[in-house]
């Protein structure tokens, strides 16, 4: 439990200290039984060089998540940091930089943070929840906003590790705010307690997404804030798409409403102010392979004649931003 004590401990002086009634059971149950290479994984963190100076490291929380000097690492530190982190691929999420070494991720998440933030209930001193949280890449952001904690919860065992890569070197006074548990939304109970919930990228993923949208609903206290990024089709109030067995090679993608459908859903659950803020097509330079994720990305999606369509012949990714309060 070592990597989640500091963070259960933190739990019970916070707001969500009723979650403790099932977490620890749930985190007990992860760690009796991982993913097949989560012990390995575990390893490559264990090996991660100490940089232990003198000097303080130093962390920024801005575009490029990272922490430095470059000078504080030697190069053989780096070039061993590089081989381990490595093993942890794909690194989807980012970009992040550790002492110099660059992590150049598939996505640059940092563009979708600057299309959400103008839109965001001031973070500063918040309690924030982000739902699908991926390796945390935006949880940094979100304590660069000013939230007091940060919670992610996400699924993903190799997200977790790469979560925990990055929280190992971040000043204790960053690290100590910064949360992940290996839960689904499906396992939290619902506690009304966070100012912001986050989800991004995941109600595509989930095969009832009334069911999930009502569930963060009940994650939120009242007057608070939820920030909500899916992907979505062209149409009105009337359009939702339900693709056959892939979209965009994905076999795990459920409803793709419009923007104005899924307000509409919002609404019938008694969200208020409901705001569309964004529309984006998703670019080739958005999402793309690099050297720290090698497999296929976007470009291989798409009809290679016609970028606006998908392999299968439906729109190609637009993804839409709502904001929300309860
Ligand atoms: N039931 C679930 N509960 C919680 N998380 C889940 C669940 N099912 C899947 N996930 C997680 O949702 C994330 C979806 S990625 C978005 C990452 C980040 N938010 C981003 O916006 O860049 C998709 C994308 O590429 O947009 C993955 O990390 C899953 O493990």
């Amino acid at each position: 439990m070592d990597w989640f004590e500091q963070s259960l401990v933190r739990l019970v002086k916070s707001p969500h200290k009723a979650w403790l009634e099932t977490l620890p059971r749930q985190l007990h149950d992860f760690l009796s039984k991982p993913h097949g290479d989560f012990r390995k994984w575990q390893r490559v963190l264990k090996q991660l060089p100490d940089i232990n100076t003198e000097q303080q490291p130093t962390a920024s929380l801005g575009d490029t998540v990272g922490i430095g000097p470059a000078e504080l690492a030697s190069d053989s530190d780096r070039a061993r940091m590089r081989g381990l982190l490595k093993q942890l691929q794909p690194w989807r999420k980012g970009p992040f930089e550790l002492f110099g070494l660059n992590i150049d991720t598939e996505w640059r998440s940092d563009w979708k943070w600057q299309r959400v933030a103008p839109h965001l209930d001031s973070l500063s001193g918040q309690q924030v929840l982000d739902v699908g949280c991926g390796s945390g890449y935006h949880l940094w952001r979100m304590l660069e906003a000013g939230a007091e904690d940060v919670w992610g919860v996400d699924p993903g065992e190799l997200f977790l590790t790469q979560f925990q890569a990055i929280k190992q070197y971040m000043p204790a006074s960053i690290a100590d705010r910064a949360h992940f548990f290996p839960v689904g939304i499906e396992a939290m109970p619902e506690l009304k307690s966070f100012d912001t919930v986050f989800s991004m990228g995941v109600l595509y993923h989930r095969r009832s997404p009334l069911e999930f949208l009502q569930q963060l609903k009940g994650l939120l206290k009242a007057g608070g804030q939820l920030v909500l990024e899916t992907i979505v089709v062209a149409g009105d109030e009337t359009t939702v798409m339900m693709p056959g067995e892939r979209y965009a090679q994905m076999r795990n993608v459920w409803f793709l409403p419009s923007a104005k459908a899924l307000a509409v859903w919002m609404q019938r659950l008694g969200f208020k102010d409901i705001k569309v803020v964004d529309h984006n097509v998703t670019s080739l330079d958005e999402q793309r392979s690099t050297d720290w994720m090698q497999g296929e990305s976007l470009k291989d999606f798409l009809d290679a004649d016609d970028p606006s369509l998908t392999v299968e012949g439906y729109q190609a990714p637009i993804r839409a931003i709502l904001t929300a309060r309860v």
